[in-house]
């Protein structure tokens, strides 16, 4: 193969197309990343290895979150890396429990179970890949789900191939791998919930498109000071130590529930610390329980520490969610209440509070008054000097009558250039001395573009006692157009 071909590869190149690479990353870059990935992901199997409660069965197996994220962020470009890991941690563990396997055997049962891990993360991120193009935008929820779901599914599925492996190749007895696949499949979702979006995080910084796959959480941003982070971490440490040492002291297995309360201070974490934050805490939660349950020597009441990783990582990312939501929420409710063009009120929300302020000035007799004005000549202006130049009139006249108006009036846009006001009370004398003032307003308006002088018509009325909106919007609009009829830039 060549250097070129190689690079391309690498850089998941269309290769047919012939184009050389625009990329600067040279191929030696490449490589070194390639070869970081492997002694990462070698050095997360040595630290599962270390804190197995049973031959193949490891508290938390952070390799599988790693595989994860290769996988969702590189594609198939991850394949030879995580190939040659398991390849050569199954010559590993043969050394290690001194199982004595000749090289061929190894080699297959190497290329066995990475096939059958490949396979499975490969699928998951596949799937996770699709899931989140159509609908990361949709909602963070979805996202989450679709992430637990197949997260799941995905160690499962890894879990029972896994052992299926070993056992057909002789590595492990047939009823070793009905007994392990459980805690093998909640060891790897354990690694793949706390360590895949860490890693996203990570690589997020690196690859800015793959942000959006975050769905709006910010990795990046810290938002308070790092020692209040590392003491609220040196908290949850504790707090987790003090439960393994009693759960270690007394003979009860029930003391190991305790470890369900940390849900607690993990959520204090997620809601007054940064996404990354949260997950670096998840990540050293997770490596202190293996590690206390390995050295404690816990191994009987390991699936509750599996069970509570998981639970509490799943949990965590959907308080991730709640903030996110929120401002998502107060967004969209800027939106449907305010005119996105010149920020006064939209129709809708000007008619809702118009719709109330009139029911309580008719409930306490209190005038109110309805003005609605239009630009005049607004097609020409938009013809004449562009669309954009009617956009800065429609904005520029919203801005300098609201400067105008007092805290209770209401100011709506009504559509194109129609606006409309509700003068809480004021009677008709003061509305037209009002609506004279805002046509002198708009006379004095300067554009540079505009070569016009700009003006206005408007139609004002009091409302009648037990007039409703719609029908004070009516009688406004007639005497409007009666402004209009009798010669623009008046009221009427
Ligand atoms: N620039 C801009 N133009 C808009 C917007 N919304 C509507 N328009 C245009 O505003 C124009 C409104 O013109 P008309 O209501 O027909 O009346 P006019 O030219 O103001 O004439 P008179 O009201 O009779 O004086 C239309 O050409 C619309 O396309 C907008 O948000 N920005």
């Amino acid at each position: 193969m060549s250097m070129y071909r190689l690079q391309q590869l690498l850089l998941n190149r269309d290769s047919a197309s012939g184009d050389k690479p625009k990329d600067s990353r040279s191929l030696a870059t490449l490589l070194f990343r390639h070869l970081l990935l492997l002694f990462i992901w070698l050095g997360l199997w040595r630290v599962a290895v270390l804190m197995e409660y049973a031959p193949h069965a490891s508290i938390w197996f952070p390799p599988a979150g790693l595989s994860f994220a290769a996988f969702l962020v590189m594609g198939l470009r991850a394949l030879p890396v995580l190939m040659v890991g398991s390849i050569l941690s199954t010559f590993w563990v043969d050394n290690m429990y001194q199982m004595q396997q000749g090289w061929q055997q190894l080699l297959y049962s190497g290329l066995m179970f990475g096939f059958a891990h490949c396979m499975s993360y490969w699928l998951g991120a596949a799937l996770l890949r699709r899931w989140i193009g159509q609908g990361v935008s949709e909602g963070l929820p979805r996202m989450i789900t679709g992430f637990l779901v197949l997260g799941a599914l995905t160690s499962l599925l890894a879990a029972l191939t896994g052992t299926q492996i070993l056992a057909a190749s002789g590595m492990i007895g047939m009823q070793e791998a009905g007994s392990i696949w459980l805690p093998w499949w909640i060891g790897d979702l354990a690694g793949t919930l706390v360590l895949t979006p860490l890693f996203i995080g990570l690589l997020s910084w690196r690859y800015p498109d793959i942000q959006s796959w975050l769905g709006g959480l910010n990795f990046q941003a810290s938002n308070s000071e790092r020692s209040g982070f590392i003491g609220k971490l040196a908290l949850c440490a504790s707090l987790l130590s003090l439960i393994m040492l009693l759960a270690s002291h007394f003979p009860y297995p029930e003391v190991s529930f305790a470890v369900f309360f940390l849900i607690i201070p993990q959520m204090w974490i997620v809601c007054t610390e940064s996404a990354f934050r949260a997950a670096i805490s998840l990540a050293v939660f997770s490596i202190l329980t293996a590690v206390w349950v390995a050295s404690l020597g816990l191994m009987d009441q390991a699936l509750v520490y599996q069970f509570a990783i998981c639970v509490i990582a799943a949990s965590a990312y959907f308080g991730l969610a709640v903030p996110v939501l929120m401002a998502r929420n107060q967004m969209l409710q800027r939106l449907a209440f305010r005119d996105s063009l010149t920020g006064i009120m939209s129709r809708q929300h000007f008619f809702d509070q118009a719709g109330e302020e009139i029911r309580r000035s008719h409930r306490y007799r209190h005038p109110v008054s309805l003005l609605l004005f239009d630009i005049d000549h607004f097609k020409q202006i938009n013809d004449q000097f562009g669309h954009a130049c009617g956009d800065e009139v429609l904005q520029k006249a919203a801005s300098c009558i609201e400067q105008t108006l007092r805290e209770s009036d209401l100011f709506g846009r009504f559509g194109g250039d129609e606006f409309m006001l509700l003068l809480p009370n004021i009677d008709f004398a003061r509305a037209v001395e009002t609506a004279e003032r805002l046509r002198r307003l708009l006379g004095d308006i300067r554009i540079d573009k505009l070569e016009l002088r700009l003006s206005g018509s408007f139609g004002a009325i009091q409302l009648q006692q037990d007039e409703t909106l719609t029908q004070a919007l009516e009688r406004v609009d007639s005497k409007l157009l009666q402004a209009k009829r009798a010669g623009r830039n008046r009221v009427n």
